[in-house]
């Protein structure tokens, strides 16, 4: 069809500044023939061309590159049934026949151009080399056409963009409310949880302020118990045992008389008097009785036999000698029974005494100690010794000072009985105090008494401080006795063993979720390093090292519940200049700028410090030798491994839970602080010196912020220094703060001891208000999904479909807000499918585009 002369002209159509067409050639000299059709079958779908000779494949290309032809919108459908693209491709080839036949209509009636005719039944079949010629006016018409169709192709995209743009904003505006859904879903959880907290909280404290009630009540009766028992044990000590002393003392008085008269007597008559045999006897049978009281249960029983007996052949013995005495009377006496009637006589009368003085035995013996006549009365104690015999009343009086001495003892241990409860009924009341203020989210305060060091030794090392009991510890001032009570006193006898075990519960609740802090406070040299770090041997680890394994203890024993991820950084305060301690060595200029911010919980981090992970208790602790070699020690008057810095270890805890996918973050700070000092007593100079004002200037505003928090001041004036925006969270934070307070014991130390005490018990006053970074598995889900689709990266697949982001963004707002229609569980996502970030809105709003 080219012929020479032909004039090669090129039809080319822009579309929003996008060329699409190509180069045509139209005859100028046969411009009444300047378009012609090729009606050629591509084996796949029937197409239409412009301009001259071109060949299908072209055309297929030319229809691509306008936006919203077939293929585009086979493309832009991604989720469209195929029946639909169907569709949507029979109704865009039906315009282009309608338009073909229309032309060739046109042609048809041209005259001469009969042979040139396109049959209709040729529509659709392979027309092989068939051409048609389409008039000049034709042309126009179809250019025209064309032309229009553009205009309204181009009308159409214009609105397509417009929709376009719509759609994002749309969807912009759904992404931000379903952060805002987000946020406000994480509040209500947070709420609930705090909800939850209070309600348990208060729940707990009723129990114990039960409880600590039954305990007063307890302990008020055993305060009267013990003043009862007091005043028994005065009465029983003194009044009976001074009675009994005084009666001894008397009867040894009149023992001594009664020993002056005999004396006197035997003086005077030269001729000692006989015994009477009841006299000998009687000590036996009191002795007897007395074994017989002590040995047998019926003794009483006996005794009364025995006394009746007695009574029985006294009375008999009483009779006889009655009866012998009047036959005696009236009897003539012959010599003979003059000398048999007396002897009969007399051991008659000595049998009658002797059952007499036995009768008066055995009441004295059942009457207790109080010896009565035969008519019941009192007999004084110098008949009783007459009839007793002064031995026997000494061992009667000696029997009973025994008694006596037995009860007294047995009160004496009665009494130390009471002591012993009442005071283990007041530390098991300062313990459930203690229980009680840390529940209310109060600091806990421990104080630890180190022993005494080589220079207060050769100072005289006068010991002023004490511990009185588990919780309270004493100050001897000049001023006089000062005591403070604590969460746990520690002596100098106490081992770190016995310190930390009182702290393993914290380290629980790091990894629980907790922000929890450790730090020690006190004055240089007295034991704050020693507490935390340990020894330089490490024979005596401290709190930090122990915190290492117990951390990774804890994880081990709980790893088929949870996954954690343990990672930590180290800082030090030096100079008022925060310096990484895991990054370069010690006196290197520091690379990256170390800040301290708080996120939006207000938990505190150190941004732009090097924080690395650790999988064991051991690259833990490597991490952390690493720190404390770079860490600013020297030697000082007071301290020959001075600490110059604050050293400060964060550890953070992710654990994930297996079970239901929460995710809990925790973190664990251990400070040991530098201790305040005075230049007299540490000989500090040129940059020590420099270092002690930082070190004072610092601590001098973490007191000014724990002043400030304990009279619950509406200012806390933590932006004074870098350490009380470190510590910002541990006090008056979200934390679980555990206070160590290190002192001296001596009279050398004692006004920085005094200072520390008061410091501490002020701290002790402090409220936390300790909350828990747990998200549940959609809100932690959700996170990740934003991180990654801010990132441009990866996102889930659930069932098969290509998740794209607004489609994800449904699915997880439509849980976050009824995550019962998920039957409980959150969007799964089994599969990973790779979506490029920048497709997905457009890609998205095309489907939701109305046709
Ligand atoms: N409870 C203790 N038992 C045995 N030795 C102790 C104890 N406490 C402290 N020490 C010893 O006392 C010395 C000073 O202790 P440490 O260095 O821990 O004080 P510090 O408070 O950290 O001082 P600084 O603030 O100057 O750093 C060390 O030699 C340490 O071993």
């Amino acid at each position: 069809m080219h012929s020479p002369g032909h004039e090669r002209g090129s039809l080319s159509l822009t579309f929003l500044g996008k060329k699409v067409g190509r180069h045509h050639t139209v005859a100028p000299t046969e411009k009444q023939r300047a378009w012609e059709t090729s009606n050629r079958s591509t084996g796949v779908e029937e197409s239409t061309v412009s301009s001259r000779v071109v060949h299908a494949p072209v055309v297929v290309a030319m229809l691509e590159d306008i936006p919203g032809s077939i293929p585009d919108l086979r493309e832009e459908s991604p989720r469209l049934q195929a029946s639909q693209v169907v569709q949507h491709k029979a109704l865009w080839l039906k315009g282009w026949t309608a338009f073909r036949r229309l032309v060739a209509a046109g042609h048809r009636n041209q005259p001469g151009q009969e042979g040139s005719e396109v049959s209709p039944g040729m529509e659709g079949e392979d027309a092989g080399d068939m051409r048609v010629y389409i008039p000049y006016e034709s042309a126009q018409l179809c250019i025209a056409q064309v032309a229009k169709d553009m205009e309204a192709m181009k009308s159409r995209h214009l609105a397509m963009e417009r929709t376009v743009q719509r759609i994002r904003a749309h969807y912009q505006n759904k992404m931000n409310a379903l952060k805002r859904i987000l946020d406000l879903y994480q509040e209500k959880v947070e709420k609930k949880d705090t909800e939850w907290h209070s309600k348990v909280l208060s729940k707990m404290l009723e129990l114990f302020s039960n409880r600590l009630d039954l305990l007063h009540i307890h302990q008020a009766s055993t305060l009267r118990e013990l003043q009862m028992a007091r005043q028994e044990a005065c009465s029983a000590q003194e009044l009976p045992l001074e009675g009994a002393k005084a009666r001894l003392e008397e009867l040894k008085e009149s023992l001594y008389q009664r020993e002056r008269e005999i004396t006197e007597l035997l003086g005077a008559e030269g001729s000692p008097i006989p015994q009477p045999p009841c006299a000998i006897l009687l000590p036996v049978v009191i002795q007897k009785a007395h074994a017989i009281c002590a040995a047998v249960t019926e003794a009483r029983t006996q005794l009364e036999q025995m006394i009746e007996e007695n009574q029985a052949s006294l009375l008999q013995a009483r009779d006889k000698l009655e009866h012998l005495k009047t036959t005696t009377e009236d009897q003539s006496h012959t010599e003979e029974e003059e000398d048999a009637g007396p002897t009969e006589l007399s051991v008659l009368e000595d049998t009658v005494r002797e059952g007499e003085v036995i009768q008066m035995a055995l009441r004295y013996i059942r009457n207790g100690g109080i010896p009565v006549d035969s008519e019941g009365d009192v007999v004084q104690a110098l008949e009783l010794e007459d009839i007793l015999g002064k031995e026997t009343i000494q061992t009667l009086e000696g029997q009973q000072l025994l008694v006596l001495q037995d009860q007294l003892k047995q009160v004496r241990a009665e009494n130390m009985k009471i002591i012993e409860n009442y005071t283990s009924e007041r530390t098991l009341r300062k313990k459930f105090y203690n229980m009680v203020e840390d529940m209310k989210g109060k600091i806990r305060v421990f104080c630890r008494i180190r022993p005494v060091n080589r220079t207060e030794a050769a100072q005289g090392g006068v010991i002023v401080v004490e511990r009185l009991d588990d919780y309270s510890v004493a100050v001897e001032t000049p001023r006089g006795h000062r005591e403070f009570q604590f969460d746990k006193v520690f002596n100098a006898e106490s081992s770190q063993e016995e310190m930390f075990q009182d702290t393993h519960r914290l380290i629980q609740s790091a990894i629980d979720g907790f922000n929890v802090c450790i730090f020690a406070y006190g004055q240089t040299g007295s034991g704050k390093t020693f507490t935390m770090v340990g020894d330089k041997e490490h024979r005596n680890p401290g709190i930090m090292p122990r915190a290492f394994t117990a951390m990774f203890d804890i994880i081990q024993d709980n790893s088929t519940r949870f996954d954690c991820k343990v990672s930590a950084y180290m800082l030090e305060l030096y100079n008022d200049q925060l310096q990484d301690l895991l990054v370069g060595q010690a006196g290197d200029v520091p690379t990256r700028r170390v800040e301290i911010k708080r996120n939006r919980k207000g938990v505190v981090f150190a941004q732009g410090a090097e924080t690395k992970q650790a999988s064991s208790s051991q690259e833990l602790f490597a991490l952390f030798q690493q720190a404390c070699a770079n860490r600013h020690i020297s030697s000082t008057k007071m301290n020959s491994e001075s600490s110059r810095s604050h050293l400060i270890m964060g550890i953070m805890v992710e654990s994930r839970n297996l079970t239901n996918g929460s995710v809990s973050c925790g973190k664990l700070s251990l400070v040991d602080l530098a201790g305040s000092e005075r230049a007299a007593k540490t000989g500090a100079k040129d940059h020590q010196l420099k270092e002690a004002n930082s070190i004072n200037k610092s601590l001098s505003a973490l007191g000014d912020v724990i002043s400030a928090l304990s009279s619950e001041l509406p200012h806390v004036p933590y932006r004074n220094s870098k350490l009380t925006q470190v510590m910002q969270d541990s006090l008056g934070g979200n934390a679980k703060t555990l206070m160590i307070v290190n002192i001296s014991p001596s009279e050398f130390n004692m006004e920085e001891t005094l200072t520390s005490l008061i410091y501490a018990t002020r701290v002790k006053a402090i409220t936390n208000h300790a909350q828990r970074n747990l998200e549940s598995k959609a809100i932690a889900q959700l996170k990740e999904v934003i991180m990654k689709l801010k990132s441009g990266q990866a996102v889930e697949k659930r069932t098969g479909s290509v998740m794209n982001k607004a489609a994800v963004f449904d699915e997880y707002a439509a849980y976050a807000i009824a995550p019962f229609a998920f039957a409980g569980r959150p969007p799964s996502c089994p599969q990973r499918i790779p979506v490029p970030a920048a497709d997905i809105i457009p890609r998205h709003t095309a489907l939701m585009t109305p046709n």
